[in-house]
């Protein structure tokens, strides 16, 4: 059956992170940006600051809403807690792509409420830091791994960068949404993201949503660095 998340047009399809100080300066952005996007993702910095009931006051004004909490806890807790998000309206939340945890989130998860996305390997990790964290594996085959382990447990889609997107869809197959960070416009800088890719790239290689942070938020222009990935996405469906 095709997935309720797909998206229907590339702007739908740009997800801003509202990575800011102040939920003030979040809904300023918001105001700002205006129709050029239609979907939001709100973070742990702006959670933080007070920023939570910005997620409905967005799905308010006919925004969507991925509310990027990351969980990974036991059992008990992630169901909890995804019970709470569940009645807040985000289309999305995220899970760290540990089995138990996904299986947990899956099965607490109210039918027809929020999806549920797997967080494979953190685009700001490259194969080093990996194995500074005592993995010897290369990222792509953690995501892999992790992306097999997000379809066993029933997952509604994937985070990964743009470099694994292309096998992370032979693996969960069309149905599954891949959601990507680490998107950087040509010659954009990095950041500390380490697996990065265009918004063209990222979607030619079967990325159905992309999240895009800094480069519009810490853009002189918001809305025309928002405008130029949206016409990007257009042009590379
Ligand atoms: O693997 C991941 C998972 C989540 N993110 C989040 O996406 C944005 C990216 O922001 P930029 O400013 O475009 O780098 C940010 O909110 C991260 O928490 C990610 O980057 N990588």
């Amino acid at each position: 059956m095709p997935s309720p998340f797909t998206p229907r047009t590339a702007r739908d399809r740009t997800i801003v992170a509202l990575d800011l100080p102040t939920p003030r300066a979040a809904s300023d952005l918001v105001d700002r940006l205006g129709d050029a996007v239609s979907f939001y993702k709100v973070g742990m910095q702006l959670v933080f600051a007070g920023g939570l009931p910005l997620v409905q006051e967005l799905v308010g004004r006919g925004k969507q809403v991925f509310l990027d909490m990351k969980l990974l806890d036991i059992d008990n807790t992630v169901a909890g807690g995804v019970n709470s998000i569940a009645g807040l309206g985000a289309t999305f939340t995220t899970i760290h792509a540990y089995p138990k945890a996904m299986r947990a989130a899956v099965e607490a998860r109210p039918a027809g409420s929020v999806g549920l996305l797997a967080v494979t390997v953190l685009t700001s990790m490259s194969d080093s830091d990996l194995r500074d964290v005592g993995y010897s594996a290369p990222a792509a085959e953690l995501v892999a791994r992790r992306a097999e382990d997000a379809l066993a447990a029933g997952m509604d889609g994937i985070v990964c960068s743009g470099e694994e997107a292309a096998v992370v869809r032979k693996i969960v197959g069309p149905d599954m949404m891949i959601v990507t960070p680490g998107i950087r416009p040509a010659g954009g800088a990095a950041g500390d993201q380490r697996r990065v890719m265009t918004p063209a790239a990222a979607i030619s290689a079967g990325a159905d949503y992309l999240v895009v942070g800094r480069p519009i938020t810490a853009a002189a222009d918001p809305v025309a660095a928002a405008n130029a990935i949206v016409a990007e996405i257009e042009q590379a469906l």
